[in-house]
């Protein structure tokens, strides 16, 4: 797929949003893509998660043994995508904010691709691949649907994306004025009580 095709993809679910979002880093952006838009969708979800399926396999020729996502946006394209690499997909939970692998075990040394829906400032992708480190788990790369830093984050491992999108994020105290006229939401999960 062309990144044209995958965001044609995203636009024809409704998954392009405008106004003024907080994202999960802290980052106010006047886009926002709601992923889950598409994942409603298990033909749309197919289509871009095979893709990606495709790319971690060229990517990664000697495989992988898990994918693991980070709650709650991976879980479906970490899923669908497993399916298509024919392994498990597991995924991580923020339990007192930490990123934590509540509900599995992984095998000491296990070959692991974190799959990830969007990746913004590749902070969440850090702390997925932290927390699989410390279990002993080998991270390969990570893989995400939509790259929003167009391949600037940088998560300590290969980042293989579908597709990136380079969109405008500013810090909370350097809005531009159309962007502070607007009222804020956040539509993650980070922070939910
Ligand atoms: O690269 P980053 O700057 O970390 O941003 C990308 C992350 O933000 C979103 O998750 P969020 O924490 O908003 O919650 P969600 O998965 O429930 O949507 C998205 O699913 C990624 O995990
Ligand atoms: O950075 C984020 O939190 C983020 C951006 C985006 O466009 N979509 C999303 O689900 N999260
Ligand atoms: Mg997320």
């Amino acid at each position: 797929m062309t990144r044209d095709d995958v965001l044609d993809v995203f636009r024809s679910c409704g998954a392009i949003l405008e106004g003024h979002f907080i994202l999960s880093s802290g980052l106010r952006s006047p886009v926002f893509i709601q992923k889950a838009r598409v994942f409603q969708y298990p033909d749309k979800t197919e289509i871009v998660c095979k893709a990606l399926a495709e790319k971690i396999r060229a990517a990664v020729p000697d495989g992988v043994d898990y994918v693991v996502s980070p709650a709650l946006g991976g879980i479906v394209p970490g899923y669908e995508t497993a399916r298509h690499l024919g392994v498990p997909a597991v995924w991580v939970e923020r339990e007192g904010g930490e990123m934590r692998l509540r509900r599995f075990e992984l095998p000491e040394g296990a070959r692991v691709v974190v799959v990830e829906d969007i990746v913004t400032t590749g902070l969440s992708s850090r702390e997925t691949i932290a927390a699989l480190e410390a279990l002993g788990a080998k991270v390969v790369a990570c893989a995400c649907l939509i790259d929003r830093s167009d391949g600037e984050a940088e998560v300590g491992v290969p980042l293989i994306a579908l597709a990136g999108f380079k969109v405008p994020a500013y810090p909370a105290d350097q809005l531009p004025p159309e962007l502070a006229a607007l009222p804020p939401v956040k539509p993650g999960s980070r922070n939910l009580a």
